[in-house]
């Protein structure tokens, strides 16, 4: 195969925000969590990802630009999701540029990768979501990978655990499995981005600093210091994934409103639960908590819900 020939596929990811949210793991180098989780998926015309891969024959090593930076692929995430869509490739055959790549022939050639998102990345949007579900979509794409998204989802799990939400449009469950392999720690969509079509989500930048203590440090500090993070995972978790996979299905917003912003104050009383506690908020959060939580009650029942995540307010 030594002629001179470029493949290419590209794919656009929009970030998802957690309503029932993931915090913390039970094995950090597959990403497995302590809890189910439920997300709502942005609307890709305003917070999304896109990349586009492309294979050849004169590419020498797998390369990677992030918003026009070169960025390296060394880490263990990148090359996790790089392993696994390899791992499944299939026959790929492009009559019009007389192309025919056999299964085999992937371990030998390399890709490169261009990703932009239109979005501040790493500010605490879910930058790393949206990020390493395009990443393994558009690589399944341009490998012939015939799992499903759901059997993809158990790769972008690899790359950032909230990444395997990013797969469907609508709300989506993580859910956490049992298996020791993470063979059953797959995302699946409740509903399509149809559902809810009149629910409108917010999201305010409070601060433009970025986020002292990342999600991964975070949540293995929570796990093995917050005694609340165990009470959450065990006793109070599964019981609110079920009502709120009622209230989206029923359209309940007042039960979604209240699940919602009371998951959000759980997450943040156990990172101030943490040693040493962890502070996502600052004062302008806390004003508009108050703010919605006043605007709530003046209005007899809620038209708002709020959870405030990282620094930043979806409403
Ligand atoms: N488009 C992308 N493609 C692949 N990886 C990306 C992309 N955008 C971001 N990432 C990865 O995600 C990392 C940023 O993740 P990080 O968790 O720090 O921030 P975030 O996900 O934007 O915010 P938060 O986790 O607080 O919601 C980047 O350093 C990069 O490794
Ligand atoms: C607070 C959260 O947004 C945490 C997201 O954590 P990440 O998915 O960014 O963490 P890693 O798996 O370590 O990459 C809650 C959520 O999105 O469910």
């Amino acid at each position: 195969m030594g002629e001179t020939w470029v493949l290419m596929k590209t794919a656009q990811t929009p970030t998802n925000i957690a309503v029932i949210k993931y915090w913390g793991k039970r094995d950090e180098s597959l990403i497995l969590p302590v809890n189910d989780s439920i997300s709502v998926t942005l609307d890709p015309a305003h917070l999304c990802t896109t990349t586009t891969v492309a294979v050849s024959p004169v590419f020498q090593q797998d390369r990677m630009w992030l918003n026009g930076k070169e960025i390296s692929l060394s880490g263990g995430r990148f090359q996790s999701c790089l392993r696994e869509i390899r791992r499944r490739a299939s026959e790929v055959e492009d009559k019009e540029k007389g192309v025919k790549i056999e299964k085999k022939d992937w371990e030998k050639l390399h890709v490169h990768i261009a990703s932009y998102n239109n979005f501040p990345t790493a500010a605490g949007l879910a930058s790393s979501a949206a990020g390493f579900a395009c990443l393994v979509f558009a690589l399944a794409k341009l490998m012939n990978v015939k799992e499903d998204e759901s059997q993809l989802s158990a790769i972008a799990r690899q790359g950032s655990g909230s990444a395997c939400r990013s797969l469907f449009g609508g709300f989506v469950k993580w859910i956490m499995g049992k298996e020791e392999d993470g063979s059953d720690s797959v995302a699946v969509q409740l509903v399509d981005e149809k559902h809810w079509d009149d629910l409108f989500i917010v999201i305010a930048v409070v601060s433009s600093r970025q986020k002292e203590t990342s999600s991964t440090s975070g949540m293995r500090e929570s796990v093995e210091t917050s005694l609340l993070l165990q009470h959450r995972a065990k006793e109070v978790v599964p019981k609110r994934i079920l009502k709120m996979e009622e209230a989206i299905k029923n359209h309940s917003f007042e039960s979604f409103a209240q699940l919602t912003c009371a998951d959000s104050n759980q997450f943040h009383a156990v990172c101030l639960d943490t040693c040493p506690p962890i502070f996502y908020m600052n004062d302008t959060s806390h004003r508009i908590i108050s703010y919605v939580e006043k605007w709530n009650r003046s209005e007899g029942s809620p038209r708002w819900h709020i959870h405030l995540m990282l620094g930043r307010m979806q409403f």
